[in-house]
């Protein structure tokens, strides 16, 4: 039996996908939080949130993540990065998969990743849980729903948490895998229930194709002035740093919280909903965020509640560090409609730098600017990966090199002709240590955080004396309003000086052994902004 609003033509039998049991198509919240219920896969909560958990993955795997290795992407993928799968392990795959999907229930969802109709794509997604249907509900984007019976899909996704790969048989590392095979416009996601891999392979999916139409993929949020959609801003930087935290800014209209493209046009949203992380979510630092974790049908994800009074403890990361939850966009009260941006003034690159080095804020030049966006320094938090349990040094390029299906010159130089072509200013904001590395310092405070962007995106920071910061040669204020003078330069946070200098001078030989894979691929003027 079938259920929902359908394309006629385009059912999974027009896709060769038969012998399900009951399929429903686009169901609406309340339809699928209903379905969820029925099959035990949560619980409500208080306000009709959806509380889940996920078992023994809590995070994404970047390491099970493969692309399949086919004659028209064997040249421009970058296989250091990507693991690389056979045509014939993935056909394998496909076919166990289809047979273990057999006779089971699945919801699908067809939805649009992008928010400028001339750059998106049309998105199925099949999924073994219904609650994995609200959550992308939540995260992508809907198309009219009469639109629904004339949708075809350009790309597949088909999420089977109950399968379990075979390695030797299907050419992937685990029982846990996601296959992105390019040819066959198919996306295979099987062996875990985290839902964010359903998003993020969306992500990666268009990290691939925008770049050969002129456009700037980003692992950033976006936000810009009232009523001045001309003013936006973007945050870049890898999972903990900040981004949805930041750019749910009360004084300003946020675009979307995770990934954007840059476009001739202006920056758009690929997303239409947010997937934030609760751990020590507080209603006073975050109101917007922390609001929504009562709406309906936010899907609350791998958080403890009190099963008598649903009430959710924000400090038990018993279950995992990553605890998440996602919500559509219009559910933060000063969210863009379109979901669309002009091109950006400031391009704010977030790292969370738990050695306590990097200052609060600094100002960029373009080649700097190209330097850091290479690099991709932070540490990752817990959680967000598997095995991650303390913050832990990282570069990770583009900030996001888990999403990154070319090599990191495409994006690096494609970002720079933007910088370049619309004079924005970049700033680097380190949103984590102060007063001493992990473990003896504290986490930069968030109102801190804040009151340095307001200055820096206001255009009031660039009115403030500068020093040169001798350990990376950037600009760093040295007083800002509403801000201590002292945080302002990390050295003076620090009880002992000496241990702040041997941290700075270890840092940045750790940025210099980095950066030598780039120095062969890059401009001068960029390597000599590689101090070091
Ligand atoms: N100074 C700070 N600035 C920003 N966030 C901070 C700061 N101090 C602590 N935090 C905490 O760090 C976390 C930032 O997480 P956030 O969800 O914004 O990350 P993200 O960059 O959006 O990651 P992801 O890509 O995984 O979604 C939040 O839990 C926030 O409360
Ligand atoms: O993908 C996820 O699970 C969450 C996220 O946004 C990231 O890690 O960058
Ligand atoms: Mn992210």
């Amino acid at each position: 039996m079938t259920f929902g609003r359908v394309n006629p033509g385009f059912r999974l039998e027009d896709q060769q996908i038969n012998g399900l049991g009951n399929v429903y198509y686009n169901l609406t919240e309340p339809a699928l939080i209903e379905a969820a219920l029925k099959r035990g896969e949560g619980t409500l909560g208080n306000g009709g949130a959806f509380l889940v958990t996920t078992g023994k993955f809590t995070g994404r795997s970047p390491k099970d993540k493969h692309v399949v290795k086919t004659d028209s992407v064997a040249d421009t993928i970058w296989w250091d990065n990507n693991a690389p799968m056979t045509p014939e392990g993935f056909d394998a795959l496909y076919a166990d998969m289809l047979e273990h999907m057999k006779g089971r229930e699945y919801f699908v969802q067809d939805l649009t990743g992008g928010a400028d109709p001339k750059h998106s794509i049309d998105v199925r997604f099949v999924q073994e849980l219904a609650w994995h249907n609200l959550f992308i509900r939540h995260m992508m984007r809907r198309p009219e729903r009469e639109d629904l019976e004339t949708f075809i899909a350009d790309f597949t996704v088909i999420n089977c948490p109950s399968f379990k790969a075979d390695p030797k048989k299907h050419n992937c590392r685990s029982e846990t895998v996601i296959a992105m095979n390019f040819d066959r416009k198919l996306i295979l996601i099987g062996g875990t229930e985290y839902a964010g891999e359903n998003k993020k392979s969306i992500f990666s999916l268009l990290n691939y194709l925008l770049p050969e139409k002129g456009i700037m993929p980003m692992h950033c949020s976006a936000n810009h002035a009232v009523g001045n959609p001309v003013d936006t801003a973007i945050f870049f930087g890898l999972s903990g740093t900040g981004k949805t935290t930041l750019s749910a800014d009360p004084n300003r209209v946020l675009i979307g919280d995770d990934e954007h493209g840059w476009s001739d046009r202006g920056t758009f949203n690929f997303e239409g909903g947010c997937y934030a992380k609760t751990i020590n979510l507080s209603a006073e630092a975050e109101p917007e965020i922390y609001a929504t974790t009562e709406k309906f049908g936010t899907v609350i994800e791998n958080m403890v509640f009190d099963p008598e009074t649903f009430e959710l403890d924000f400090k038990d990361d018993s279950l995992t560090a990553n605890m998440r939850c996602a919500y559509p966009l219009d559910y933060i009260s000063n969210a863009s409609t379109t979901a669309l941006g002009g091109h950006p003034k400031n391009i704010i690159m977030l790292t969370c730098d738990a050695f306590g080095v990097l200052p609060p804020i600094s100002r960029l030049t373009p080649a700097q600017a190209m330097y850091h966006f290479l690099s991709g320094f932070t540490s990752k938090v817990a959680g967000t990966e598997r095995g991650v349990t303390e913050p832990e040094p990282t570069f990770s390029t583009c900030f996001g090199a888990p999403f990154m299906p070319r090599r990191p010159e495409v994006y690096g130089n494609l970002l720079r002709e933007k910088i370049a072509s619309h004079g924005a200013t970049c700033w680097l904001v380190n949103t984590g240590w102060t007063g001493g590395a992990y473990g003896s310092g504290q986490r930069m405070p968030i109102k801190a955080t804040r009151a340095l962007l307001t200055a820096a995106l206001d255009g009031s920071l660039a009115e403030a004396e500068f020093r040169k910061d001798p350990n990376f040669g950037f600009e760093v204020p040295v007083k800002v309003e509403g801000v201590p003078d002292m945080l302002l330069d990390p050295r003076r946070t620090w009880n002992d000086k000496d241990a702040y200098d041997a941290q700075a001078t270890k840092l940045v030989q750790m940025f210099a052994d980095n950066f030598a894979q780039y120095v062969p691929y890059i401009d001068d003027d960029v390597k000599a902004a590689a101090i070091g």
